[in-house]
């Protein structure tokens, strides 16, 4: 059998750190996913719907207001997708769009009949790229970020393994964007000790920041779902954190 991999990719990463959707970014998550295909049942959870609505329309206060970023979020979305497939598609990959929300999981049949798709769609060939469903959606918007989404998915497929791709390494003792001497953490096995070395600075386009990932690792935790926090700017990210070859965060009680 293959083991569940959940892969979140989040809007910093997508971008770049710059304004706009990457394609190279893309393609180098696809060109990964068709090496971890065979030992792998991915999902991947994917931010940037707003992000990619943002290179074709303006829509008056998106930035503040929660009704103009779901009018943002509804329009990006498909566009996202479009990348996707196009990419996904010439590396021979097939890819399926899931939209939920967070009440979605507290409804037995919701979780059950979100399972039974994923499993269909696996079996089928295809790979699930989940993302908050913002048009109905009430918190992720206004406070939230796909971390936690993620580590729902994770929980309910009882996967193996969730990989939160970031801009950073991994937890450091303090936030090495504030502190260049700081040191990065490699394994966690008490959250609490950990919660202290946050320390958030202003994002553009990302929504979680640190302290959502450590929310993530909660959620993860209590399920004994495993969680990594590997550097999407790091090449083959995700190939080298499996094989050791590169640093990263692992949570895992
Ligand atoms: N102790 C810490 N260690 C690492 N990063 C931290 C820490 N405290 C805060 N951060 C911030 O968290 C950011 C990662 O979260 P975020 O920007 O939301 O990424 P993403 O869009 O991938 O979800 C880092 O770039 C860093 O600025
Ligand atoms: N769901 C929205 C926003 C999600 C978001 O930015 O989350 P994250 O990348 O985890 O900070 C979107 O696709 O634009």
């Amino acid at each position: 059998m293959k083991k569940k991999l959940i892969i979140k990719i989040g809007t910093s990463t997508l971008t770049a750190g710059t304004n706009r959707i990457s394609f190279a970014v893309i393609e180098n998550l696809a060109r990964q996913i068709v090496k971890l295909k065979d030992e792998f049942d991915i999902v991947i959870v994917s931010s940037g719907a707003i992000a990619t609505a943002r290179q074709f329309v303006e829509i008056k206060g998106y930035n503040k207001h929660v009704d103009s970023k779901q009018a943002m979020a509804a329009i990006g979305q498909t566009r996202l997708m479009e990348v996707y497939d196009s990419v996904f598609s010439s590396f021979g990959l097939n890819i399926a769009q899931i939209l939920l929300t967070y009440r979605d999981f507290e409804n037995p049949t919701a979780k059950e009949n979100t399972k039974n798709t994923i499993y269909k769609l696996w079996k089928a060939d295809y790979i699930p790229i989940v993302n908050e469903n913002d048009t109905v959606s009430i918190e992720e918007i206004v406070l939230g970020d796909n971390d936690k989404l993620s580590a729902l998915v994770a929980v309910i497929l009882n996967a193996d393994l969730l990989i939160l791709v970031s801009d950073i390494d991994g937890i450091f003792n303090r936030n090495p964007h504030l502190h260049p001497d700081a040191e990065l953490i490699t394994q966690v096995s008490d959250l609490d000790s950990i919660k202290a070395c946050i320390e958030e600075k202003e994002s553009t386009l990302g929504t979680g920041g640190m302290s959502s990932k450590i929310h993530a690792a909660e959620i993860c935790m209590e399920s004994g779902v495993e969680m990594w926090i590997v550097n999407g700017q790091r090449p083959n990210y995700l190939i080298n954190a499996l094989s050791g070859t590169i640093p990263y965060t692992k949570f895992k009680k």
